[in-house]
Formats: C-alpha cells, sequence, structure tokens
C-alpha cells in the first residue's frame, strides 16, 4: 500500500484570547490507499475537526497536509475545490439529502449542479450505486419517504458518485438503529475491498469501530492509539 495522505503536526485552535479552544495539538497520521479505518475518541476530541481539515473544507492553524502528492496547505480555495471535487467524498451523521427528490436525483445532483447537465453516464452511474446499496427499488422515491438506513446508503451512493479516491464519514450510523447501522457499514466495506475506496469513519460505536480494519484513537488533540 502507498499513502494516499499524510498529516503532520497538525494544530488548530478555534477562537482567540480568552476563549480559544485548542482542539488538535500536534496530530499527525497517515492513510494508506485502500484502508478502511475508524476514528474514535470522546466527545469534543477533535474528530469531526480532523475530519473537515482532511476534507479541505478548512485549514489548521499550522501543520503540513499533503493528499496524493498534492500540498493541501498551500493550495488555494479554488485549486482545493477542484480537488475535493476529483478526490474525496463525505458521508454525514444527518445525510444532507433534498427531501422532495428522488434517491437517484439526490446522487446525481452534485454532479449535474457541477456539470450544469445531467450525462447518460452519470445517470447510469447513480442507478448503478443505488442499486449497489441495496436500493434498486427505491430508486425514484422521494428520499423523505426512506427509512433511515435507506437514507443514509442513498448518501453514501452520492459520496461514491465521484469515483473519490478517500471517502470522510462522520458519525454515519449516528442515528440508526444496529441492524441498519451494520448494514450499512457491510456495504461501505464491500465498496473498500472491490473498489480499493479508502473510509475514514468517526464513531462512537465499539461495534462500528471494530467492523473496521483499522482503529484510530484520538485523544488530548493527538493519536494516541
Ligand atoms: N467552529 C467552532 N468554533 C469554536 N469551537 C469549535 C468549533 N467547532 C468545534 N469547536 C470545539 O472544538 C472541540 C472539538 O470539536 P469536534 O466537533 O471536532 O469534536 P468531536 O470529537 O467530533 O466531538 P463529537 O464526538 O461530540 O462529535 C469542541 O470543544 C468544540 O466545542
Amino acid at each position: 500500500m502507498s499513502a494516499l495522505l499524510e498529516v503532520r503536526d497538525l494544530f488548530k485552535t478555534y477562537g482567540s484570547g480568552e476563549t480559544a479552544t485548542r482542539v488538535l495539538r500536534g496530530l499527525s497520521l497517515r492513510l494508506e490507499a485502500g484502508e478502511m479505518a475508524a476514528l474514535l475518541g470522546p466527545s469534543g476530541a477533535g474528530k469531526s475537526t480532523l475530519l473537515t481539515i482532511l476534507g479541505t473544507l478548512m485549514k489548521p492553524t499550522s501543520g503540513s497536509y499533503e493528499m496524493l502528492g498534492v500540498d493541501m496547505i498551500s493550495a488555494d480555495d479554488r485549486a482545493l475545490t477542484d480537488f475535493r471535487n476529483a478526490h474525496i467524498g463525505f458521508v454525514f451523521q444527518f445525510h444532507n439529502l433534498l427531501p422532495d427528490f428522488t434517491a437517484l436525483e439526490n446522487v446525481i445532483f452534485p454532479v449535474a449542479v457541477r456539470e450544469g447537465r445531467e450525462t447518460p453516464a452519470a445517470r447510469a452511474r447513480s442507478r448503478d450505486l443505488l442499486v449497489r446499496m441495496g436500493l434498486a427499488d427505491r430508486i425514484d422515491f422521494p428520499t423523505a419517504s426512506l427509512s433511515g438506513g435507506q437514507k443514509q446508503r442513498v448518501a453514501v451512493a452520492r459520496a461514491l458518485m465521484n469515483g473519490p479516491e478517500l471517502v470522510l464519514a462522520d458519525e454515519p450510523t449516528g442515528n440508526l438503529d444496529r441492524a441498519s447501522a451494520m448494514q450499512v457499514m457491510d456495504l461501505i466495506g464491500e465498496i473498500n475491498r472491490k473498489e480499493g475506496t479508502t473510509f475514514l469513519i468517526s464513531t462512537h460505536d465499539e461495534k462500528i469501530a471494530a467492523s473496521c480494519r483499522r482503529q484510530i484513537e484520538v485523544g488530548d488533540g493527538m493519536v494516541t492509539g
């Protein structure tokens, strides 16, 4: 395996003066291509902060970050947006789906907006992803009518739409029952094995973490295990 990304000595402080919150304090981490890793740590440890930085949505206060050989710290916003669209997918706890749009429309939407049109190839890929997520019979249903687990699987399909090397998931199963959570994890695991997509998944759930091949523990602003 080769390094997909590496961060070194990351510091992140929110605010300043008396209200400053020093969240990351010298965090270093390397992810290899094809890893499936859980991100663990107590509430407030900085898991979401780290995912936001790795997703290039926020810069650290200091430290280095390289992904696919590109320096993410010196890149400007335009370059970061292009990089993110091409290489990184996101799944959040509350999925951020458009409720009145169908599953297919939600998966295809970000691509359609970016390219200004919906190509037949994009439609075919989004259908294929939804089928792989076990949603063949829900493709044309508005997402408002889907269960929590089904919505989360639509969100995973959407994150995979551009064929990203890295998917960052912030408590993707946090609001699901055990069976639905495990189903989402099984499907993520299948994509990881078959496509080599790297997943970094923050969770408070030991069983979810155990279903990942690697567990990364964050505490005191650093990786502790
Ligand atoms: N935008 C912000 N402005 C100020 N403080 C923030 C901001 N975002 C996060 N924090 C603070 O940074 C710390 C780390 O938050 P973060 O959300 O990264 O933790 P977490 O490990 O993901 O927590 P949880 O498991 O509860 O989701 C917390 O103390 C939080 O209050």
